[in-house]
């Protein structure tokens, strides 16, 4: 089993590294891809797996480190699962409220029987940059997408998520609450025993 006391997260994102650190605690400390680099691989996969093992190899290779990384996004049923693997880059890179304006018009007057969603989080542990065999997780959680933002916490298109295990948005979620529901939870629950971690 491959020594796992440190790792790089091959995320730009500050939320992701948040999350997983929580997720993690003690026992494995990540290490931003940030304090290596500041270049973003161009993620030029068709599916969540390909840019997780892209963004992991990238990491493994600049930083000489274990990589793990985080393909996330959320796909909208009535959208035919968009902005699936593009929803960092819905808008055109204009950011998280730019993101999520662009998603309430695209659901305007959509009925909230039509609305279902599904946060997916794929996470690619690699050992070294040409990892022949990398690990993969996947975690998905199911919701609906509100009509008006909520919330302050998280981030990216959290205050658009109805949460119906809560009754709340995932941005109203306590973060501690959110580590263990969320499409990034059941991810890591899965890595954590794949790896023999507690
Ligand atoms: O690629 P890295 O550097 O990791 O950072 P990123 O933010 O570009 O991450 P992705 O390419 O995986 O895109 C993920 C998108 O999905 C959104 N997203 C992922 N997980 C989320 C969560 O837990 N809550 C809200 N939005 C989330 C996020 O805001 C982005 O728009
Ligand atoms: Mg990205």
């Amino acid at each position: 089993m491959m020594n796992l006391t440190q790792l790089v997260l091959a995320s730009h994102n500050a939320g992701k590294l948040k999350e997983l650190q929580a997720m993690l605690g003690d026992a494995v400390q990540l290490r931003s891809i940030g304090e290596f680099s500041q270049v973003e691989p161009e993620e030029t996969g068709l599916s969540f797996v390909e840019n997780a093992i892209l963004k992991a190899r990238n990491a493994a290779r600049i930083s000489g480190l274990p990589a793990l990384a985080d393909d996330s996004g959320l796909a909208v049923d009535y959208l035919g699962g968009a902005p699936g693997i593009y929803s960092a880059r819905y808008a055109d890179g204009k950011g998280d409220a730019a993101n999520n304006a662009k998603l309430l018009d695209a659901l305007k007057d959509v009925p909230d029987a039509e609305r279902g969603a599904q946060f997916v989080c794929v996470l690619a542990l690699v050992r070294h940059a040409d990892d022949p065999l990398p690990i993969l997780c996947e975690g998905l959680w199911h919701g609906r997408i509100l009509h008006a933002a909520s919330g302050e916490h998280g981030f990216g298109y959290d205050p658009l998520f109805w949460v119906p295990e809560r009754n709340v948005s995932s941005a109203e979620l306590s973060p501690a609450d959110k580590n263990q529901i969320s499409h990034r939870a059941r991810a890591m629950d899965l890595l954590r025993q794949r790896l023999s971690l507690k």
